[in-house]
């Protein structure tokens, strides 16, 4: 057995007269509850796959009821995300102490047996994703009123890590899928922070993770530049999605309707953004804030990240307390609308995989001059531009 199964083993004992090296990293974390391994498989009848709830980038969830009672979301950290256990700590204890009614709670860790499993708060109406953009296989139903408070509790939440946590957190991965919702519907952001728990020569968010492209901001994307105004992008994107209640791009649709952010820019130019609406609403929503969430997503994915909002302005437009000013408003930044499938006879239901060459991602831009982005992209440290895989998970069913 090795030190870190000992030592969680023992939470909460005084440390031994001889302290190892690995004892001083954990008993200098203190604020962290560590979780034994050997709890963890209890609380997940052994990891069994019928305790299995998602899989993500990160690596596999399960449901799972702690010794205390607590039902938890036990997530077991993939191989790629390993890290020394002093580093990884030093997150976790920054996440853990985050508390904020948006924001899924990290319960604690475990870092035994060289794993790195995390231990969150349940919640119990799967992700949006699942229930509301991504697909229809959910029967909740999602109200104008319902979809309001999601909307400004999602922003509520990011304006948090932005602008009240000191230093403050970026998400790099606002999207559908990291969207919890609890027994009332009560969104809240998970995944905060993971990123930094993923060493840097790994590029989870930009080459690995299923449906993210559309919620991309192009600067991100194309040249790694990562601002809190592209979170800002990604919350734009999804509050379009929640209103429209439609994924980002569905390539079944006719090629005006196929992106949401292009959709919806060609819809506010003709002054027709009503009919973006989720037509399952069958017109029982506010039509004026309905219109004006649109222009707020609109502002949000502009492709200037100068001109988007901060989350604490988009927030307060949202609540009504701000003005939508138009003037500030300028044709969305958009990563793939040209991107096509490469094996368009790819079954119904499959996830289909797009390789973007490089050339083609210096071709989407619309705002930005084409060399510049080749010297940028080209300059880029981790230079893994050559190709990306997209993966478009809406498209099974949208
Ligand atoms: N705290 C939680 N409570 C309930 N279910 C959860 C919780 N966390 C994750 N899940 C479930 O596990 C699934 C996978 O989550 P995870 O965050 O690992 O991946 P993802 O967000 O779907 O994708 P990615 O890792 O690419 O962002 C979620 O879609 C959700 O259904």
């Amino acid at each position: 057995m090795s030190c870190f199964s000992l030592l969680c083993g023992r939470k909460g004992s005084s440390l031994s007269a001889q302290p190892t090296e690995a004892d001083i990293d954990l008993s200098s974390f203190k604020n962290i509850n560590l979780y034994t391994y050997k709890e963890l498989q209890i609380a997940t009848e052994r990891f069994s796959p019928a305790n299995k709830i998602g899989e993500g980038g990160f690596g596999s969830v399960y449901k799972g009821k702690l010794r205390n009672g607590t039902m938890a979301a036990i997530k077991v950290l993939s191989a790629e995300s390993k890290q020394g256990v002093k580093e990884f700590l030093t997150e976790i204890e920054v996440i853990s102490s985050i508390e904020h009614e948006n924001l899924v709670k990290l319960y604690g860790c475990c870092v035994e047996r060289n794993q790195r499993i995390l231990v969150y708060g349940y919640l119990e109406n799967n992700s949006l994703a699942q229930t509301l953009v991504g697909g229809g296989r959910s029967s909740l139903h999602f109200s104008w009123h319902t979809r309001r408070s999601i909307c400004i509790g999602v922003a509520w939440g990011l304006a948090f890590l932005h602008h009240e946590i000191e230093p403050h957190i970026i998400h790099r991965d606002i999207k559908a899928s990291n969207i919890l919702l609890d027994k009332d519907l009560k969104p809240k952001i998970s995944d905060f922070g993971l990123a930094r728990l993923i060493p840097s020569n790994i590029t989870h968010i930009s080459t690995l993770v299923a449906g993210t492209a559309g919620y991309l901001a192009p600067e991100y994307a194309i040249r790694s530049q990562v601002t809190r105004k592209s979170d800002v992008y990604s919350f734009g994107v999804l509050l379009l999605e929640i209103v429209s209640g439609r994924c980002n791009t569905n390539r079944r649709l006719p090629a005006e309707e196929r992106y949401l952010h292009t959709r919806a820019w060609d819809l506010y130019e003709k002054g027709e953004l009503e009919s973006l609406v989720d037509s399952s609403l069958g017109g029982d929503f506010d039509v004026e804030e309905a219109i004006r969430f649109c222009k707020i997503g609109l502002i949000c994915i502009q492709d200037s990240l100068q001109l988007r909002p901060s989350m604490s302005t988009v927030h307060d437009m949202l609540i009504g307390e701000r003005d939508v000013n138009e003037k500030m408003m300028s044709k969305p930044g958009l990563l793939f609308d040209f991107t096509e499938p490469k094996d368009q006879g790819k079954q119904k239901g499959k996830v289909e995989e797009v390789e973007v060459e490089k050339t083609s991602l210096l071709a989407m831009t619309g705002s930005e001059k084409k060399h510049d982005l080749e010297s940028s992209s080209l300059s880029a440290s981790t230079g893994s531009y050559a190709t990306m895989t997209f993966t478009s998970i809406c498209d099974r069913s949208n």
